[in-house]
């Protein structure tokens, strides 16, 4: 089946998530293709049999462009299944949360597109490679540098993905 997977990410993170996922449906059988959300239209995506969105969680929500695209996409979605993530939380299990909202508002986002579901991977953080405002915001919430993504659960995040497409 041909499905889109596009993200939206500031440093890297989430578009390894995406990566990820792209890889795993490939080897599923799948005709996957790669896009970054901030070049990205929703006409692009018209020949996507199946859409996978992902965006990192940056105060409560995605990156600008993911809800241009999503605006764009709400008319063009026509019943095409579709699935949605985030990277976010870096909190330690041994520790309180790392930022203080690890939610997002998404559920305008699944209403608009009618989405299956939405789940939230772990994250990563490293100061090194923040802006200035954003190095500033994680140390005053002592935001620990950490990668919690969870590379084995992801990809099988994908298998799912595959197994509701293979059955429908
Ligand atoms: C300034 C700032 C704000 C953040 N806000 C949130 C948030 O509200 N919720 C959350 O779960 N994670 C938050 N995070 C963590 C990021 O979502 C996480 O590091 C993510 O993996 C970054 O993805 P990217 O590398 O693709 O940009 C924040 C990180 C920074 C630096």
């Amino acid at each position: 089946m041909r499905i889109a997977v596009a993200v939206a990410s500031k440093h890297g993170a989430t578009k390894e998530i995406g990566h990820a996922v792209v890889e795993r449906l490939r080897e599923l059988g799948h005709d996957v293709s790669e896009h970054d959300m901030a070049s990205t239209s929703a006409e692009d995506l018209d020949d996507a049999q199946a859409l996978v969105l992902g965006g990192a969680v940056y105060f409560g929500r995605w990156p600008n462009e993911a809800n241009d695209l999503v605006d764009g996409l709400a008319d063009r979605v026509d019943g095409r299944p579709v699935w949605l993530f985030s990277s976010g939380p870096v909190a330690r299990e041994d520790e309180p949360p790392s930022v203080e909202e690890p939610t997002i508002a998404i559920d305008g986002t699944m209403q608009a597109l009618d989405a299956r579901e939405h789940v939230m991977f772990g994250g990563r953080l490293d100061k090194n490679t923040l802006s200035f405002v954003e190095r500033a915001v994680a140390r005053a919430l002592r935001a620990p540098d950490a990668d919690t993504r969870d590379w084995t659960v992801i990809r099988e995040w994908a298998d799912k993905i595959d197994s509701a497409l293979k059955a429908s």
